[in-house]
């Protein structure tokens, strides 16, 4: 089979052989999957030659954009030179070298070493066992609690799945692994109640003190959050929110994880989204936009004391992939056209501010709530009622779902997270494409509206 084959005979197969994340197979399969067959820039191709504008880049990932040549000569240079070594067992290669010291030069802080992951989730599970040897190591093997957010997300392996705070993924017999404790999201839309944002935002953070006071400060390890929660729906935190997060970890000596799987790279207009939201972390989680998914790779990036006190023991984890050199030679290309296209600049300069002024507009939308964006992330709440933040009366997520069909019918691609829609572009997205993306957008919203309104939905 190749791209030619018929889209029928593609979704076929696909039925009866390919299992899918996160999906309802038997409900996919009945109608089968939408085959994307090439992409380029922002745009989509599928089997039926319809040409859809990819407002998520993937999945948050494709932060060059599609079809950059750059990298597959990278990844074909590369693998005719070393396909395949490992780190383990006193070895290193190249490109795992040039990562690592680059990434230690586009890192913040003390942020200079790197252990290398195939994914965010297996980078996360590193992060899980490395604080906790972290504290062993120091003598405070009593600091075993990691404290995160309900509806934050860290990825899906069994580790990384309980640091998540994502409930759907605790209720499948497999429950969280012990030692791990949620505190709830700052999420002021849906639980801000009649809080200022401003009140919400130190409200929940404090969350965090009364958690650390319950276990014991003694007993607490680390703290992880996304700088700007991703697939919990673009959960933009309140300004008071970060600042007090820190001073509270500062004060309890806790390890500050930032998941920058998603902020990261220019994703919120800076390398990483801890520099745009003030949070100075002892380690960061990196995947996605480092390769740009071209290759996939993760890691987590730590500071020099933690990697000091990590480095004084064997520490006892890795991966086949920790360092794959293909993908450390696709990321570190990928990372030379981030800074010498300068598109990390022209984001934060240039095309989010323009983004965020047409997309903020949307919130003008009868069906908007509200509309928040961070550089190349947003989200906006859809509501019957935007004076009280009314939830549909409908299971949250039917009208997301709605809308998301419209976009596919008007060849824009949105992720909805239950009544909200996601926006995450490439970082090379074009002002020309914003306004077609933002003038789709409002159709969808309007067909939305309309559907609604027919079949007295609101
Ligand atoms: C913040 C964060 N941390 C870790 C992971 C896990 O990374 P891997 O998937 O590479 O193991 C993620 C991944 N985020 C992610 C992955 C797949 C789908 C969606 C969605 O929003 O639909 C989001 C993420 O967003």
């Amino acid at each position: 089979i190749s791209t030619n084959t018929p889209t029928a005979e593609l979704q076929a197969l696909d039925a009866a052989h390919h299992l899918h994340p996160f999906t309802h197979a038997a409900a996919l399969n009945k109608k089968g999957a939408r085959i994307i067959t090439r992409a380029e820039g922002c745009w989509l191709t599928d089997s039926e030659g319809n040409r859809i504008l990819d407002g998520m880049a993937g999945l948050w990932c494709v932060n060059v954009g599609y079809g950059r040549r750059e990298l597959a000569d990278a990844a074909h240079r590369q693998m005719m030179e070393l396909p395949f070594y490992n780190t383990f067992f006193q070895t290193s290669h190249v490109p795992a070298i040039a990562l690592s010291t680059k990434l230690a030069e586009l890192a913040p802080g003390t942020l200079n070493h790197v252990f290398f992951a195939g994914s965010g989730s297996e980078a996360n599970d590193t992060n899980l066992r490395m604080v906790r040897a972290y504290w062993m190591q120091k003598g405070q093997p009593e600091r075993q609690w990691i404290i995160s957010r309900w509806n934050g997300y860290h990825g899906s392996t069994v580790g990384a799945g309980s640091l998540g705070g994502m409930k759907p993924m605790h209720t499948q017999g497999v429950p969280t692994i012990p030692g791990i404790a949620h505190i709830d999201q700052p999420n002021w839309w849906s639980e801000g109640g009649d809080l200022s944002p401003e009140e919400f935002g130190l409200e929940r953070a404090r969350q965090l003190e009364a958690k650390i006071l319950e276990l014991g400060p003694e007993n607490v390890a680390a703290f992880i959050a996304e700088p700007v929660q991703g697939a919990g729906g673009v959960i933009v935190a309140p300004d008071s929110y970060w600042p007090e997060i820190q001073r509270i970890v500062k004060k309890y000596g806790i390890l500050l994880i930032a998941d920058e799987v998603i902020c990261g790279f220019g994703r919120t207009g800076n390398w990483f989204g801890s520099q745009t939201l003030g949070i100075q972390p002892d380690i960061m989680t990196i995947a996605k936009g480092l390769s740009s998914g071209y290759q996939p790779i993760g890691g987590s990036i730590v500071s020099d004391e933690v990697a000091e006190v990590i480095g004084s023991m064997e520490f006892n984890h890795g991966y086949t992939y920790s360092g794959h050199p293909v993908a450390c030679a696709v990321a570190l290309e990928n990372l030379r056209i981030l800074e010498e296209d300068g598109i990390v600049d022209r984001v934060r300069e240039d095309t989010a501010p323009y983004l965020k002024t047409k997309f903020e507009a949307l919130a003008e939308h009868p069906l908007v709530g509200e509309a928040k964006i961070v550089g190349m992330m947003g989200s906006i709440a859809l509501t019957p009622d935007k004076a009280s933040r009314a939830a549909f009366a409908s299971e949250a997520g039917t009208v997301g779902l709605i809308c998301r069909e419209r976009c596919f019918a008007n060849n824009l691609i949105m992720r909805h997270v239950y009544d909200r829609m996601i926006l995450s572009p490439a970082l090379v997205i074009s002002k020309s494409e914003i306004d077609t993306l933002i003038d789709r957008a409002w159709q969808c919203l309007d067909e939305t509206h309309a559907k609604l309104k027919a079949e007295g939905m609101m």
